[in-house]
């Protein structure tokens, strides 16, 4: 919990004012009964009006001072509470965001979510909650029990009959209310995630019919979220009857007591009362005891989620500390013996792959799916960190580029095309914020998308829905596209980005993108597409089983020959029924 309530640091002053004031609250509470038996003793029954009108007055006022300090502790618990929850969803943001590729796939989506929403609000009520009442609630017990020995210590011991057993039971419970609670986030984390794969997939969920499938899962992991809070919440139910009975039996042995030392004149009626009106307010401050064990287990279990994202810093990428002072590389690039393997996966996913392409060039990288294609080009913009070999952009190897000097050079377009909410523009300059709108235009031209854009009735102001849901497939890639060649990168990497593209748009895209100086790997299933490129790369489980050019390809490799007459095949076929 240290690490994550650090970040109430900076609100130490508005945190100082809230004790303060709850102090102050908690003393004019515990004052109050010591006037009251001064009212009864002194007044009351020694029939003395004025000492009952001066000691009233003075209650009066308190209660005023007590109602007053409330409100403002009130005030600045809730900023403390909500600036503390603020600074603390960023730092989790940031982290996240530096997270490598390999740290990250260590956290399931789902429960990167639940940890930036419901534990950093779970953190953020249990500081409100020690402003206001946690902490009030034991000082008002301790406070209570000294000054019930300060008005009378032998009817006081009797509050002390079920201490130990009292202790014990609180420890028990806070202990195993972390492990209970733990739990319940831990499925809260599953409920999010099946809504999230819901979610992102509502289209196929209807094609297939699957929505009875799924809301039967959901209800599954929702049902295990219900159990799991029932138990937790059942268990520290018993603690406010366990607690309110240890006090009535303590409170029954100081009222029987009490009247045999009223009896016997060793105590007096007014301080009888005084006792019983603080035992009433240990009993008030102890059935807080169930809420605030509740909150404290909760908010251990969400920091010490917090703290797992917090403190995961093994390989954080530091875009711009790691800065360097070299300038823009050119195109080369060179991989020399590289393997990889996914983080906790034994087997090589590539094996010793060896290539060079030379600035300009265009290579093209074949083989099955599975084979490493994407894997491979990962590497070069070091998503993830090759596992042994060397590879090299601008005669440097990768690894002694500052990240950012690396990553601003090369220009990526996924397999999947991944938009953003927000206007077209705006997911151009994405690419690029510094780029200028003719700029961003030109691009767009290159990736044949500006035709399409200009049909718009609002052109480039046009809002892209959540993941480009208002964009045809083709769009999105031409999108895509677009986006990496706003940064006139040194390489531009398409990892079978043109699958959605009709022939016509594709082949005026090749062209246009021949224009371009960068260096260009292009992942592709067509060996109409790889004819084009300087070299064709072919991979096959993660080797790389064949290089050269199409006609060298022809002669050297089955596997190219084999793939390259399956299409001619098939476009044989496509021209037939195109004729019939
Ligand atoms: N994050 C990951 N963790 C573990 N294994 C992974 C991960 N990502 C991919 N793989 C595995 O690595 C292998 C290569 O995947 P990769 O995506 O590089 O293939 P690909 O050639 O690009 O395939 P496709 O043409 O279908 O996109 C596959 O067997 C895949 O299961």
């Amino acid at each position: 919990m240290k690490t994550v309530f650090s970040y109430a640091k900076p609100y130490k002053w508005p945190i100082i004012i809230a004790i303060i004031l709850m102090l102050t609250e908690l003393s004019v509470e515990l004052i109050q009964p010591l006037l009251i038996a001064k009212i009864i003793d002194d007044g009351i029954l020694s029939g003395d009006v004025n000492v009952i009108w001066t000691w009233g007055s003075v209650m009066m006022g308190l209660a005023f001072v007590a109602l007053f300090s409330g409100v403002i502790n009130s005030y600045f618990a809730a900023h403390a509470a909500q600036s503390f929850a603020f600074d603390l969803r960023q730092a989790l943001f940031r982290q996240v965001q530096a997270f490598s590729m390999a740290t990250f796939l260590r956290f399931p989506t789902a429960g990167l979510i639940t940890r930036l929403t419901s534990d950093v609000n779970m953190a953020q009520n249990v500081l409100f909650m020690a402003l206001r009442i946690m902490m009030r609630a034991p000082l008002l017990v301790l406070g209570s029990l000294i000054m019930a020995f300060v008005v009378n210590v032998k009817l006081a011991l009797y509050l002390l009959i079920g201490a130990p057993v009292l202790l014990v039971f609180l420890v028990i419970m806070a202990r195993k209310g972390v492990g209970y609670f733990s739990n319940v986030q831990k499925r809260l984390d599953r409920v999010n995630r099946v809504i999230q794969e819901n979610l992102q997939a509502v289209r196929l969920i209807k094609a297939y019919l699957r929505g009875a499938y799924e809301a039967s899962r959901f209800s599954k992991v929702a049902d295990y979220l219900r159990r799991d809070t029932v138990k937790a919440m059942r268990m520290m139910e018993l603690i406010l009857p366990v607690l309110l009975f240890i006090m009535n039996v303590s409170l029954m042995a100081v009222l029987w007591f009490g009247a045999i030392e009223i009896g016997n004149g060793d105590a007096q009626v007014g301080e009888l009362v005084a006792i019983v009106n603080y035992a009433m307010r240990m009993t008030g401050a102890f059935s807080m005891f169930a809420f605030i064990i509740v909150a404290l287990s909760r908010a251990k279990a969400s920091s010490e989620r917090m703290e797992e994202v917090l403190l995961a810093n093994e390989d954080l990428e530091h875009h711009n500390s790691e800065s360097s002072s070299m300038t823009r590389f050119d195109g080369d690039l060179r991989f020399e013996n590289v393997s990889f393997h996914y983080p906790g996966k034994p087997e090589p996913i590539l094996d010793n792959v060896s290539f060079h392409v030379a600035p300009g060039e265009k290579l093209a990288i074949m083989g099955a799916t599975g084979s490493g294609k994407s894997t491979l080009l990962n590497l070069i913009p070091r998503i993830f960190e090759a596992t042994e070999g060397k590879i090299y952009v601008g005669g440097v190897e990768v690894n002694e580029w500052g990240l950012k000097d690396l990553r601003d050079a090369i220009g990526l377009v996924p397999q999947q095309s991944i938009l953003f909410t927000g206007s077209i523009l705006e997911n151009l300059s994405w690419g690029d914020v510094e780029a200028a709108p003719d700029e961003l235009e030109e691009a767009a031209k290159k990736a044949q998308i500006h035709e399409s854009i200009d049909l718009f009735p609002k052109k480039y102001g046009t809002r892209v829905g959540q993941k480009g849901v208002n964009l045809s497939g083709g769009q999105k890639q031409r999108l895509s596209i677009a986006r990496a060649l706003v940064r006139k990168p040194s390489i531009l990497i398409l990892d079978d980005s043109t699958s959605a593209l009709d022939v016509k748009t594709e082949m005026a895209l090749w062209e246009s993108l021949e224009k371009e100086a960068a260096t260009m790997l292009v992942v592709t299933q067509k060996v109409q597409t790889a004819i084009g490129a300087d070299h064709i790369l072919l991979l096959d489980e993660g080797k790389v089983v064949g290089y050269g050019k199409h006609a060298d390809l022809m002669k050297q490799s089955a596997l190219y020959r084999k793939i390259a007459e399956s299409q001619s095949e098939e476009e044989a076929i496509t021209d037939v029924t195109d004729h019939s």
